[in-house]
């Protein structure tokens, strides 16, 4: 458990929360570039993406820290929907749409890692998984040399019952700890069958920012952030295990009536 508060920002709409979304990400893309020369960065489907592209497709100052660069950028999903690439329930679609498709061609093309379609044809989810799973590792070297996967930035949303990635309130799998990737082929919001980043692999990550806006978001926030019983939802085991590491960035309504105390900027 750590030991540290997450950071729980909140803005007076959208269109404000995206302006600093962008420097946040930029930010951990930079120290991530003069590390290792690639940002590997893991995305959310739900709002997420919308909300990204606001950020992202913003206009530039002008300067390197201002610039995406994806064409170093390893673009990773934090969960996805068993369903075809084309599907309008599947995540990868979801981003292309609001994000992918609309990178100008001076900023280059990131390198995005959707699930392997033939399993979700076979209707074998445990294979799925294991099959991005080996595709994570491939990327971060193989698994027994390192036991976990570090993302540069994993970027989340808050369902309104507290799930995160197809990680969902209850669930066994939230006490998985070995793999890194799992097989979700119940959710109690549909699509059933889903593959999802374990909760190891997030709270392991660099930096860890939540996405939630809106008045339906504020009952499970204040749960989240005000309440012992909401200790246990998928959302808050990723602030309880990786503590200052997580950014929340969410709207006035989302957090009206949470005692939490709220960070001014970043
Ligand atoms: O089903 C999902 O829901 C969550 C939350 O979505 P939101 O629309 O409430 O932001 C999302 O983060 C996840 O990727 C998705 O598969």
């Amino acid at each position: 458990m750590a030991t540290t508060q997450p950071n729980l920002y909140s803005f007076s709409s959208t269109d404000a929360l995206a302006k600093e979304l962008r420097p946040y990400v930029l930010r951990c893309q930079n120290a991530a570039l003069a590390r290792h020369d690639t940002f590997r960065v893991a995305v959310s489907g739900g709002s997420l993406p919308a909300v990204l592209a606001k950020a992202l497709l913003a206009d530039s100052n002008g300067s390197a820290e201002d610039t995406p660069q994806f064409s170093k950028w390893q673009i990773f999903f934090a969960d996805e929907r068993a369903v075809p690439l084309d599907d309008k329930d599947s995540n990868y679609l979801l981003l292309k749409e609001e994000l992918l498709k609309k990178i100008p061609a001076e900023l280059g093309e990131p390198t995005v890692y959707p699930i392997d379609e033939k399993h979700v044809h076979d209707g074998n989810t445990q294979e799925l998984a294991d099959v991005y799973q080996e595709a994570l590792m491939r990327s971060f070297a193989a698994k027994d040399s390192v036991k976990l996967p570090i993302f540069d930035l994993i970027l989340l949303g808050c369902g309104p019952d507290g799930h995160t990635c197809s990680l969902f309130p209850g669930h066994d799998l939230l006490r998985e700890k070995d793999a890194w990737v799992a097989a979700e082929t119940n959710s109690p919001k549909p699509p059933p069958k889903r593959i999802t980043l374990t909760l190891p692999v997030v709270t392991s990550a660099s930096h860890i920012a939540f996405v939630a806006t809106g008045a339906g978001k504020k009952d499970i926030l204040k749960s989240i952030f005000d309440s012992e019983e909401g200790r246990s939802l998928p959302s808050s085991l990723v602030n309880h295990g990786a503590g200052n590491k997580v950014s929340w960035f969410t709207d006035h309504p989302a957090v009206e009536g949470v005692a939490f105390p709220r960070r001014g900027s970043l």
